[in-house]
Protein backbone atom coordinates (compact mmCIF):
# COMPACT_ATOMS: atom_id res chain seq x y z
CA UNK A 1 0.00 0.00 0.00
CA UNK A 2 2.73 2.39 0.81
CA UNK A 3 4.33 1.62 -1.69
CA UNK A 4 1.79 2.48 -4.32
CA UNK A 5 0.78 5.53 -2.40
CA UNK A 6 4.51 7.01 -2.95
CA UNK A 7 4.37 5.48 -7.40
CA UNK A 8 1.20 8.01 -6.71
CA UNK A 9 2.92 10.63 -5.47
CA UNK A 10 6.05 10.44 -7.38
CA UNK A 11 4.18 10.38 -11.00
CA UNK A 12 1.64 13.18 -9.75
CA UNK A 13 4.92 15.30 -8.85
CA UNK A 14 6.83 14.16 -12.28
CA UNK A 15 3.41 15.25 -14.40
CA UNK A 16 3.53 18.40 -12.67
CA UNK A 17 6.77 19.22 -13.50
CA UNK A 18 6.33 18.15 -16.96
CA UNK A 19 3.49 20.15 -17.37
CA UNK A 20 5.05 23.58 -15.86
CA UNK A 21 7.81 23.02 -18.08
CA UNK A 22 5.66 22.57 -21.29
CA UNK A 23 3.80 25.69 -20.45
CA UNK A 24 6.61 28.06 -19.95
CA UNK A 25 8.42 26.19 -22.98
CA UNK A 26 5.56 27.06 -25.39
CA UNK A 27 4.65 30.45 -24.59
CA UNK A 28 6.07 33.76 -22.86
CA UNK A 29 9.04 33.29 -21.04
CA UNK A 30 9.74 34.81 -17.82
CA UNK A 31 12.93 34.04 -16.20
CA UNK A 32 14.04 35.80 -12.98
CA UNK A 33 17.20 36.06 -13.63
CA UNK A 34 18.45 35.99 -17.34
CA UNK A 35 16.23 37.47 -20.27
CA UNK A 36 15.15 34.15 -22.49
CA UNK A 37 15.81 35.84 -25.91
CA UNK A 38 13.05 34.72 -28.46
CA UNK A 39 14.50 32.35 -31.12
CA UNK A 40 13.40 35.04 -33.84
CA UNK A 41 16.00 37.67 -32.27
CA UNK A 42 18.77 37.80 -34.77
CA UNK A 43 16.18 38.71 -37.61
CA UNK A 44 14.24 41.42 -36.31
CA UNK A 45 16.19 43.94 -38.84
CA UNK A 46 15.94 47.50 -38.09
CA UNK A 47 13.71 46.52 -35.22
CA UNK A 48 16.52 44.33 -33.18
CA UNK A 49 18.44 45.84 -30.16
CA UNK A 50 21.91 46.44 -30.36
CA UNK A 51 23.12 43.85 -28.09
CA UNK A 52 21.92 41.09 -30.87
CA UNK A 53 24.75 42.44 -32.74
CA UNK A 54 27.11 42.32 -29.60
CA UNK A 55 26.03 39.43 -27.44
CA UNK A 56 29.18 40.27 -25.09
CA UNK A 57 26.86 43.36 -23.92
CA UNK A 58 24.51 41.13 -22.42
CA UNK A 59 26.62 40.22 -19.63
CA UNK A 60 28.14 43.45 -19.26
CA UNK A 61 26.78 46.31 -20.82
CA UNK A 62 29.92 48.64 -20.79
CA UNK A 63 32.40 46.04 -21.44
CA UNK A 64 34.21 46.96 -24.64
CA UNK A 65 36.12 43.80 -27.13
CA UNK A 66 39.38 45.06 -28.20
CA UNK A 67 39.51 41.65 -30.42
CA UNK A 68 37.19 43.39 -32.46
CA UNK A 69 39.29 46.21 -33.65
CA UNK A 70 42.00 46.85 -35.59
CA UNK A 71 44.81 49.53 -34.41
CA UNK A 72 47.81 51.48 -36.14
CA UNK A 73 51.05 51.13 -34.37
CA UNK A 74 51.55 52.05 -30.79
CA UNK A 75 53.96 55.34 -31.94
CA UNK A 76 50.25 57.07 -33.43
CA UNK A 77 47.79 58.85 -31.34
CA UNK A 78 44.14 59.37 -32.10
CA UNK A 79 43.39 63.26 -32.98
CA UNK A 80 39.75 63.03 -34.10
CA UNK A 81 36.76 61.09 -33.77
CA UNK A 82 33.58 61.46 -35.43
CA UNK A 83 30.83 59.52 -34.08
CA UNK A 84 27.53 59.29 -36.18
CA UNK A 85 24.78 57.34 -34.27
CA UNK A 86 21.30 55.75 -34.77
CA UNK A 87 18.94 56.96 -31.79
CA UNK A 88 18.46 54.26 -29.32
CA UNK A 89 15.32 51.64 -28.41
CA UNK A 90 11.96 53.36 -29.82
CA UNK A 91 8.62 52.96 -29.30
CA UNK A 92 6.30 52.23 -32.75
CA UNK A 93 5.97 54.45 -35.50
CA UNK A 94 1.93 55.46 -35.33
CA UNK A 95 1.31 53.74 -38.29
CA UNK A 96 2.46 50.47 -37.09
CA UNK A 97 0.60 50.99 -33.80
CA UNK A 98 -2.53 50.93 -35.50
CA UNK A 99 -1.87 47.50 -37.66
CA UNK A 100 -0.62 45.76 -34.18
CA UNK A 101 -3.92 46.90 -32.88
CA UNK A 102 -6.21 45.34 -35.63
CA UNK A 103 -4.13 42.47 -35.58
CA UNK A 104 -4.43 42.41 -31.78
CA UNK A 105 -8.16 43.19 -32.20
CA UNK A 106 -8.31 40.52 -35.00
CA UNK A 107 -6.76 37.56 -32.66
CA UNK A 108 -8.82 38.33 -29.19
CA UNK A 109 -11.99 38.16 -31.44
CA UNK A 110 -11.91 35.78 -34.06
CA UNK A 111 -8.65 33.11 -33.31
CA UNK A 112 -10.04 29.96 -31.94
CA UNK A 113 -6.64 27.67 -32.25
CA UNK A 114 -5.54 25.86 -29.12
CA UNK A 115 -1.75 27.21 -29.01
CA UNK A 116 -0.92 28.13 -25.47
CA UNK A 117 0.19 31.15 -26.53
CA UNK A 118 -3.11 32.10 -27.84
CA UNK A 119 -5.05 31.82 -24.23
CA UNK A 120 -1.99 33.84 -23.42
CA UNK A 121 -2.63 36.67 -25.62
CA UNK A 122 -6.67 36.37 -25.00
CA UNK A 123 -6.57 35.94 -21.43
CA UNK A 124 -3.26 37.97 -19.88
CA UNK A 125 -1.76 40.42 -22.92
CA UNK A 126 -3.26 43.82 -23.13
CA UNK A 127 -2.57 46.16 -25.75
CA UNK A 128 -0.86 48.97 -24.39
CA UNK A 129 0.95 51.02 -26.91
CA UNK A 130 -1.04 53.87 -27.50
CA UNK A 131 -0.62 56.57 -30.90
CA UNK A 132 1.03 59.38 -28.95
CA UNK A 133 3.48 56.71 -28.30
CA UNK A 134 4.84 57.68 -32.26
CA UNK A 135 8.28 56.66 -32.42
CA UNK A 136 9.33 58.56 -29.14
CA UNK A 137 12.42 56.96 -27.04
CA UNK A 138 11.87 54.43 -24.51
CA UNK A 139 13.68 53.97 -21.25
CA UNK A 140 15.70 51.33 -22.88
CA UNK A 141 16.67 53.71 -25.79
CA UNK A 142 18.33 55.98 -22.87
CA UNK A 143 20.27 53.30 -21.50
CA UNK A 144 21.58 52.43 -24.98
CA UNK A 145 23.23 55.84 -25.55
CA UNK A 146 24.26 56.39 -22.16
CA UNK A 147 25.79 53.23 -21.63
CA UNK A 148 27.26 53.61 -25.56
CA UNK A 149 28.67 56.91 -23.99
CA UNK A 150 30.81 55.43 -21.40
CA UNK A 151 32.19 52.47 -23.64
CA UNK A 152 33.01 55.40 -25.71
CA UNK A 153 35.11 56.94 -22.96
CA UNK A 154 36.66 53.12 -22.89
CA UNK A 155 37.77 53.46 -26.24
CA UNK A 156 39.03 56.92 -26.66
CA UNK A 157 40.35 58.09 -23.46
CA UNK A 158 42.46 60.90 -24.97
CA UNK A 159 39.98 62.36 -26.84
CA UNK A 160 36.75 61.88 -24.33
CA UNK A 161 38.18 63.74 -21.51
CA UNK A 162 37.05 66.30 -19.37
CA UNK A 163 38.93 68.93 -20.81
CA UNK A 164 38.02 68.26 -24.17
CA UNK A 165 34.41 68.73 -22.84
CA UNK A 166 35.16 71.38 -21.17
CA UNK A 167 37.18 73.33 -23.71
CA UNK A 168 34.67 72.91 -26.32
CA UNK A 169 35.97 70.74 -28.35
CA UNK A 170 33.25 67.79 -27.93
CA UNK A 171 30.68 68.39 -30.23
CA UNK A 172 27.15 67.02 -29.92
CA UNK A 173 24.53 67.75 -32.73
CA UNK A 174 21.26 65.99 -33.26
CA UNK A 175 18.17 65.47 -35.95
CA UNK A 176 15.03 67.40 -34.52
CA UNK A 177 12.76 64.31 -34.13
CA UNK A 178 12.06 64.00 -30.54
CA UNK A 179 14.19 59.90 -30.10
CA UNK A 180 17.16 61.66 -31.14
CA UNK A 181 17.18 65.09 -29.25
CA UNK A 182 16.39 62.28 -26.43
CA UNK A 183 19.23 59.81 -27.31
CA UNK A 184 21.57 62.62 -27.41
CA UNK A 185 20.84 64.16 -24.11
CA UNK A 186 20.86 60.67 -22.43
CA UNK A 187 24.16 60.64 -24.63
CA UNK A 188 25.60 63.50 -22.89
CA UNK A 189 24.37 61.94 -19.02
CA UNK A 190 26.40 59.31 -20.12
CA UNK A 191 29.16 61.31 -20.94
CA UNK A 192 29.31 63.29 -17.56
CA UNK A 193 28.70 60.08 -15.55
CA UNK A 194 31.50 58.21 -17.26
CA UNK A 195 33.84 61.13 -17.12
CA UNK A 196 32.77 61.86 -13.35
CA UNK A 197 31.86 65.52 -14.11
CA UNK A 198 29.17 67.88 -14.52
CA UNK A 199 29.80 70.63 -17.38
CA UNK A 200 28.19 72.67 -19.95
CA UNK A 201 27.73 70.73 -23.31
CA UNK A 202 25.29 71.99 -25.84
CA UNK A 203 23.69 70.26 -28.39
CA UNK A 204 23.10 71.61 -32.00
CA UNK A 205 20.00 70.50 -34.06
CA UNK A 206 21.08 70.09 -37.35
CA UNK A 207 18.77 68.44 -40.01
CA UNK A 208 20.31 69.49 -43.02
CA UNK A 209 23.19 66.74 -41.85
CA UNK A 210 21.45 64.68 -40.15
CA UNK A 211 17.71 64.24 -42.15
CA UNK A 212 19.38 65.31 -45.36
CA UNK A 213 17.14 63.13 -46.78
CA UNK A 214 14.03 65.44 -46.45
CA UNK A 215 15.51 68.22 -47.88
CA UNK A 216 17.18 66.80 -50.83
CA UNK A 217 14.05 66.82 -53.46
CA UNK A 218 14.95 64.22 -56.03
CA UNK A 219 15.31 61.67 -53.52
CA UNK A 220 11.52 62.81 -52.35
CA UNK A 221 10.20 63.15 -55.51
CA UNK A 222 11.93 59.49 -56.67
CA UNK A 223 11.78 57.56 -53.81
CA UNK A 224 9.74 58.97 -51.23
CA UNK A 225 6.87 60.21 -52.95
CA UNK A 226 6.92 57.87 -55.89
CA UNK A 227 5.15 54.39 -55.02
CA UNK A 228 7.08 52.36 -57.96
CA UNK A 229 10.21 52.63 -55.91
CA UNK A 230 9.75 50.25 -53.91
CA UNK A 231 7.70 47.50 -56.38
CA UNK A 232 10.07 44.79 -55.09
CA UNK A 233 8.54 45.23 -51.59
CA UNK A 234 5.29 45.08 -52.71
CA UNK A 235 6.45 42.26 -55.04
CA UNK A 236 7.60 40.31 -52.08
CA UNK A 237 4.39 40.88 -49.85
CA UNK A 238 2.88 39.79 -52.65
CA UNK A 239 4.71 36.56 -53.52
CA UNK A 240 5.03 33.18 -52.69
CA UNK A 241 7.25 33.37 -49.39
CA UNK A 242 5.02 35.81 -47.86
CA UNK A 243 1.67 33.97 -48.73
CA UNK A 244 3.44 30.87 -46.97
CA UNK A 245 3.55 33.10 -43.56
CA UNK A 246 0.29 34.02 -43.82
CA UNK A 247 -1.13 30.73 -44.64
CA UNK A 248 0.72 29.39 -41.59
CA UNK A 249 -0.77 32.42 -39.45
CA UNK A 250 -4.02 31.44 -40.49
CA UNK A 251 -3.89 27.44 -39.61
CA UNK A 252 -2.43 28.52 -36.00
CA UNK A 253 -4.79 31.11 -35.42
CA UNK A 254 -7.85 29.04 -36.80
CA UNK A 255 -9.11 32.26 -38.62
CA UNK A 256 -10.05 31.83 -42.15
CA UNK A 257 -6.99 32.58 -44.09
CA UNK A 258 -8.64 35.77 -46.25
CA UNK A 259 -8.61 37.17 -42.59
CA UNK A 260 -4.36 37.33 -42.27
CA UNK A 261 -3.19 40.23 -44.70
CA UNK A 262 0.98 41.17 -45.06
CA UNK A 263 0.11 43.58 -42.69
CA UNK A 264 -1.07 41.16 -40.23
CA UNK A 265 2.23 39.37 -40.05
CA UNK A 266 4.19 42.55 -40.00
CA UNK A 267 2.06 43.66 -37.12
CA UNK A 268 2.37 40.11 -35.47
CA UNK A 269 6.22 40.29 -35.40
CA UNK A 270 6.79 43.93 -34.29
CA UNK A 271 4.85 42.76 -31.65
CA UNK A 272 7.08 40.29 -30.88
CA UNK A 273 10.14 42.44 -31.33
CA UNK A 274 9.07 45.48 -29.95
CA UNK A 275 7.77 43.82 -26.70
CA UNK A 276 11.14 42.16 -26.34
CA UNK A 277 13.30 45.25 -27.32
CA UNK A 278 11.36 47.56 -25.05
CA UNK A 279 10.31 45.26 -22.24
CA UNK A 280 12.88 42.35 -22.92
CA UNK A 281 10.39 39.98 -22.32
CA UNK A 282 9.55 37.09 -24.69
CA UNK A 283 6.40 37.68 -25.85
CA UNK A 284 3.59 34.71 -26.59
CA UNK A 285 3.33 36.59 -30.19
CA UNK A 286 6.51 35.27 -31.38
CA UNK A 287 5.88 32.27 -30.52
CA UNK A 288 3.33 32.77 -33.54
CA UNK A 289 6.51 32.36 -36.24
CA UNK A 290 8.89 30.17 -36.80
CA UNK A 291 12.37 30.47 -37.85
CA UNK A 292 11.42 30.49 -41.94
CA UNK A 293 8.91 32.73 -41.06
CA UNK A 294 11.51 35.11 -39.41
CA UNK A 295 13.73 35.05 -41.98
CA UNK A 296 10.77 35.77 -44.70
CA UNK A 297 10.01 38.66 -42.57
CA UNK A 298 13.49 40.15 -42.04
CA UNK A 299 13.95 40.00 -45.83
CA UNK A 300 10.89 41.96 -46.25
CA UNK A 301 12.28 44.64 -44.08
CA UNK A 302 15.81 44.31 -45.72
CA UNK A 303 14.41 44.77 -49.09
CA UNK A 304 12.84 48.19 -47.74
CA UNK A 305 15.61 49.55 -46.75
CA UNK A 306 17.96 48.67 -49.81
CA UNK A 307 15.27 49.84 -51.82
CA UNK A 308 14.34 53.14 -50.01
CA UNK A 309 17.46 53.65 -48.16
CA UNK A 310 20.36 51.78 -50.21
CA UNK A 311 21.59 50.55 -53.47
CA UNK A 312 18.03 50.22 -55.03
CA UNK A 313 18.07 53.95 -56.33
CA UNK A 314 21.14 55.74 -56.47
CA UNK A 315 19.81 58.65 -55.15
CA UNK A 316 19.76 57.34 -51.86
CA UNK A 317 23.23 56.99 -51.41
CA UNK A 318 23.76 60.26 -53.72
CA UNK A 319 21.04 61.65 -51.46
CA UNK A 320 23.93 61.50 -48.40
CA UNK A 321 26.73 63.61 -50.02
CA UNK A 322 27.07 66.51 -47.37
CA UNK A 323 27.47 63.83 -44.78
CA UNK A 324 29.59 62.33 -46.56
CA UNK A 325 31.53 65.80 -47.56
CA UNK A 326 31.21 66.58 -43.53
CA UNK A 327 32.49 63.34 -42.49
CA UNK A 328 36.18 64.59 -44.25
CA UNK A 329 35.77 68.28 -42.79
CA UNK A 330 37.32 68.10 -39.52
CA UNK A 331 36.14 70.68 -37.63
CA UNK A 332 38.58 72.17 -35.03
CA UNK A 333 36.28 69.59 -32.38
CA UNK A 334 38.17 66.64 -31.16
CA UNK A 335 35.25 64.71 -30.74
CA UNK A 336 32.27 65.48 -33.25
CA UNK A 337 28.77 63.23 -31.79
CA UNK A 338 25.87 63.22 -34.35
CA UNK A 339 22.74 61.27 -33.48
CA UNK A 340 20.29 60.93 -36.57
CA UNK A 341 18.04 57.74 -38.05
CA UNK A 342 18.91 54.75 -40.01
CA UNK A 343 18.14 56.56 -42.70
CA UNK A 344 20.72 58.36 -42.11
CA UNK A 345 23.39 55.90 -41.61
CA UNK A 346 22.43 53.63 -44.71
CA UNK A 347 22.71 56.21 -47.28
CA UNK A 348 26.44 57.22 -46.09
CA UNK A 349 27.22 53.36 -45.76
CA UNK A 350 25.72 52.70 -49.04
CA UNK A 351 27.83 55.51 -50.45
CA UNK A 352 30.99 53.98 -49.26
CA UNK A 353 30.34 50.83 -51.15
CA UNK A 354 30.31 48.82 -47.72
CA UNK A 355 27.60 45.70 -47.46
CA UNK A 356 27.42 45.41 -51.26
CA UNK A 357 26.06 42.24 -52.40
CA UNK A 358 26.82 40.85 -55.89
CA UNK A 359 23.40 40.44 -56.28
CA UNK A 360 20.88 42.41 -55.86
CA UNK A 361 18.31 41.90 -53.42
CA UNK A 362 14.44 41.47 -55.41
CA UNK A 363 11.33 40.12 -54.62
CA UNK A 364 12.59 37.19 -56.89
CA UNK A 365 15.27 35.59 -54.76
CA UNK A 366 14.76 35.54 -51.63
CA UNK A 367 15.93 31.83 -52.18
CA UNK A 368 19.17 32.58 -53.33
CA UNK A 369 20.01 35.62 -50.80
CA UNK A 370 20.58 33.69 -46.87
CA UNK A 371 23.97 34.68 -46.58
CA UNK A 372 23.38 38.26 -48.13
CA UNK A 373 25.78 41.13 -46.46
CA UNK A 374 23.46 43.62 -46.54
CA UNK A 375 21.36 42.53 -43.24
CA UNK A 376 19.67 45.34 -41.82
CA UNK A 377 19.59 43.98 -38.18
CA UNK A 378 23.96 44.03 -38.35
CA UNK A 379 24.12 46.90 -40.07
CA UNK A 380 21.68 49.64 -38.20
CA UNK A 381 20.26 47.83 -34.84
CA UNK A 382 18.91 50.87 -32.36
CA UNK A 383 21.87 52.72 -31.59
CA UNK A 384 24.43 51.38 -34.49
CA UNK A 385 27.39 53.84 -34.50
CA UNK A 386 29.77 54.48 -37.32
CA UNK A 387 32.97 55.28 -36.22
CA UNK A 388 36.00 57.47 -37.78
CA UNK A 389 38.91 58.14 -35.92
CA UNK A 390 41.95 60.08 -37.05
CA UNK A 391 45.30 59.29 -35.72
CA UNK A 392 48.71 60.76 -36.05
CA UNK A 393 51.53 58.69 -36.68
CA UNK A 394 54.87 59.00 -37.32
CA UNK A 395 54.02 57.97 -41.18
CA UNK A 396 51.02 60.68 -41.54
CA UNK A 397 47.45 61.03 -40.86
CA UNK A 398 45.53 57.21 -40.72
CA UNK A 399 42.04 56.52 -40.76
CA UNK A 400 39.93 54.11 -39.04
CA UNK A 401 36.31 52.76 -39.24
CA UNK A 402 34.52 50.95 -37.47
CA UNK A 403 30.86 50.08 -37.08
CA UNK A 404 28.58 49.11 -34.22
CA UNK A 405 32.33 49.05 -32.23
CA UNK A 406 33.93 46.66 -34.50
CA UNK A 407 36.48 47.19 -37.03
CA UNK A 408 35.62 47.80 -41.07
CA UNK A 409 38.17 47.69 -44.12
CA UNK A 410 37.13 50.04 -46.82
CA UNK A 411 36.29 48.61 -50.12
CA UNK A 412 39.14 49.02 -52.69
CA UNK A 413 41.77 49.25 -49.70
CA UNK A 414 43.69 47.12 -47.78
CA UNK A 415 44.68 48.48 -44.98
CA UNK A 416 42.11 48.43 -41.80
CA UNK A 417 44.20 51.47 -40.67
CA UNK A 418 44.71 53.17 -44.04
CA UNK A 419 46.80 56.36 -44.53
CA UNK A 420 44.33 58.96 -44.63
CA UNK A 421 45.33 59.89 -48.30
CA UNK A 422 44.89 57.15 -49.42
CA UNK A 423 40.83 56.74 -48.06
CA UNK A 424 40.86 60.77 -49.79
CA UNK A 425 42.58 58.87 -53.27
CA UNK A 426 39.67 56.16 -53.38
CA UNK A 427 36.98 58.05 -52.88
CA UNK A 428 38.41 61.16 -54.85
CA UNK A 429 35.68 61.52 -57.21
CA UNK A 430 32.94 61.55 -54.47
CA UNK A 431 35.25 64.35 -52.42
CA UNK A 432 35.64 66.27 -55.92
CA UNK A 433 31.74 65.77 -57.07
CA UNK A 434 28.96 64.89 -54.91
CA UNK A 435 27.47 68.49 -54.51
CA UNK A 436 24.59 68.12 -52.46
CA UNK A 437 22.67 70.76 -54.50
CA UNK A 438 23.63 68.84 -57.61
CA UNK A 439 23.19 65.77 -57.23
CA UNK A 440 19.49 66.61 -55.36
CA UNK A 441 18.22 69.12 -58.15
CA UNK A 442 15.58 67.12 -59.78
CA UNK A 443 16.33 66.96 -63.55
CA UNK A 444 13.25 68.26 -65.66
CA UNK A 445 14.25 66.91 -68.67
O1 LIG B 1 8.31 50.85 -40.21
P1 LIG B 1 8.55 52.08 -39.39
O2 LIG B 1 7.44 53.04 -39.33
O3 LIG B 1 9.14 51.79 -38.06
O4 LIG B 1 9.69 52.86 -40.22
C1 LIG B 1 10.20 54.03 -39.65
C2 LIG B 1 11.68 53.93 -39.61
O5 LIG B 1 12.00 52.81 -38.83
P2 LIG B 1 12.91 51.66 -39.43
O6 LIG B 1 12.27 51.29 -40.74
O7 LIG B 1 14.27 52.26 -39.61
O8 LIG B 1 12.83 50.61 -38.41
C3 LIG B 1 12.25 55.17 -38.96
O9 LIG B 1 13.65 55.04 -38.88
P3 LIG B 1 14.33 55.22 -37.42
O10 LIG B 1 15.80 54.95 -37.63
O11 LIG B 1 14.06 56.64 -37.03
O12 LIG B 1 13.68 54.22 -36.53
C4 LIG B 1 11.87 56.37 -39.79
O13 LIG B 1 12.40 57.53 -39.16
C5 LIG B 1 10.37 56.47 -39.91
O14 LIG B 1 10.07 57.55 -40.74
C6 LIG B 1 9.82 55.20 -40.51
O15 LIG B 1 10.42 55.01 -41.75
P4 LIG B 1 9.52 55.01 -43.07
O16 LIG B 1 10.51 54.77 -44.17
O17 LIG B 1 8.91 56.36 -43.10
O18 LIG B 1 8.55 53.88 -42.93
Amino acid sequence: MVKQVVTTICFVLFHCIISYWAFTSSCSIHSSTKIIIPAVARYFGTKGRYEEVNAYLIDDILAINNSLVTLPSSKCSEIHLTAIIRHGTRYPTIKNIQKMREFYDLVVRDATGNLNCLSEIKSQWKMWYTDDMDGRLVDKGREDHRHLAQRLIKWFPSLLTEENVRHGRVKLITSSKHRCVNSTIAFREGLMEGLRIEAELELAVNDALMRYFDQCERFVKEVENNKSALQEVKSFNEGPEMKRVMEKMADRLVVPFASITDDSVEAGFFLCAYEFAIQELNPPWCQLFDEVDAQVMEYAGDLKQYWKRSYGHEINSKSSCILFHDLFHHHCAAVTVQVGHAETLLPLLTLLDLFKDDIPLSSTNFATQHNRIFRSGKIVPYAANLLVVLYKCPEGIRMGVRLNEKSLTLPGLTDPVPMYEDVKKRYRALLEGCDQETVCKINNS
